[in-house]
């Protein structure tokens, strides 16, 4: 693992846009946002990455996982193309989660690489995406980046503890991954919703569906390409809207239910975590969905009904 780390870890990425550009040599680029109700940000989020359009990257596509908010209006007024998730990947009914919309995508994109970026940052750096494109581009047999980056817990506006952020990275994935896969045990942020990959792996991949698809694509990639496929690049501080404690508590089911899968543990397939809340005095039990399925490899799904993808028309 040490090994590895010095290898494949990017800590002052140093390349220019122009040198990346010119790295492309023919191949393009796609950044993808999933946005779930994020007007408050998803605009920030496509003004950050605009300026690259037409250079670094070919399409910015933000996949609206069903918002009910002004997110479609937000994000297409600041210049990125939006699609329903019913439009990306239609006749094949909808489920709900993250890694729904991220392999939803893949259908109704076309770049070579393909670059996630979460809708909900706030303060995005417009280096995210040129640093994760640089491993890719440069490195041979590079196939997945990961970012990684101090992560503050905020209050309000307030960055209230420095690296207090990440806590179900912290307090699940990488102990899980410290137990299941001790090779992936150096990456830094394996939940990060920030990583580039090429399409010829995420298409040959199956997605998680909720919040598992992150630790789930990792596993998989080490699994059938080996960690040297695996790269990570510092991308300096990530701040992100936070989610309650409970919140956080479904995501942790779905991260460790992604790993059980792929370790050869039974997993409950109800698709229930049920968490306890005091009302007037008492405990009562409140039941949430969990996703408990991956969805198939994308290039599979192609292969099995002859379909013919909305992006590649
Ligand atoms: O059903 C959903 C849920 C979320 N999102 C979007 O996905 C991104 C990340 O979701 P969020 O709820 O903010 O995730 P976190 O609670 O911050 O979870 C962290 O950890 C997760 C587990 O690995 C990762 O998927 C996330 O990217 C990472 O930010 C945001 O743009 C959301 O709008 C969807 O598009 N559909
Ligand atoms: O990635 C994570 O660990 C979860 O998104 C929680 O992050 P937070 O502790 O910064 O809210």
């Amino acid at each position: 693992m040490e090994d590895w780390f010095a290898r494949r870890t990017w800590s002052e990425p140093a390349w220019s846009v122009e040198d990346l550009v010119a790295a492309k040599a023919g191949r393009s680029v796609s950044v993808v946002l999933p946005a779930l109700n994020e007007e408050a940000t998803v605009g920030g989020v496509v003004a950050a990455v605009r300026p690259l359009l037409g250079s670094l990257v070919d399409e910015l596509v933000v996949v609206d996982s069903g918002s009910t908010d002004a997110t479609a209006a937000v994000a297409r007024a600041a210049g990125a193309r939006v699609v329903t998730r019913e439009e990306a990947l239609p006749g094949v009914p909808v489920r709900g989660g993250k890694g729904e919309v991220l392999w939803r995508a893949l259908a109704v994109t076309t770049g070579d690489l393909v670059v996630y970026l979460d809708a909900d940052l706030v303060d995005l750096d417009p280096a995210f995406v040129p640093s994760l494109l640089g491993p890719l581009l440069t490195a041979q047999g590079v196939e997945l980046v990961k970012g990684f980056y101090h992560r503050p817990l905020r209050i309000g506006d307030h960055d209230a503890v420095r690296d207090g952020g990440g806590r179900v990275t912290e307090l699940v994935a990488r102990p899980a991954l410290a137990a299941m896969r001790p090779e992936l045990s150096g990456i830094v942020q394996p939940l990060g919703g920030e990583y580039a990959a090429t399409r010829e792996l995420l298409e040959a991949l199956p997605f998680a569906g909720g919040y598992g698809v992150e630790i789930g694509l990792l596993i998989d990639t080490l699994d059938r390409r080996g960690l040297e496929a695996i790269a990570q690049v510092d991308l300096g501080v990530r701040k992100h809207r936070h989610r309650s404690l409970r919140e956080l508590g479904v995501t942790s089911a779905e991260v460790l239910g992604a790993v059980l899968r792929r370790s050869g543990v039974p997993v409950d397939g109800s698709g229930r975590l049920t968490q306890f809340v005091p009302v007037g005095g008492h405990w009562l039990p409140e039941d949430h969905d969990v996703a408990v399925h991956d969805r198939p490899p994308m290039a599979e799904l192609t292969r099995l009904d002859g379909r013919t993808l909305p992006g590649r028309r």
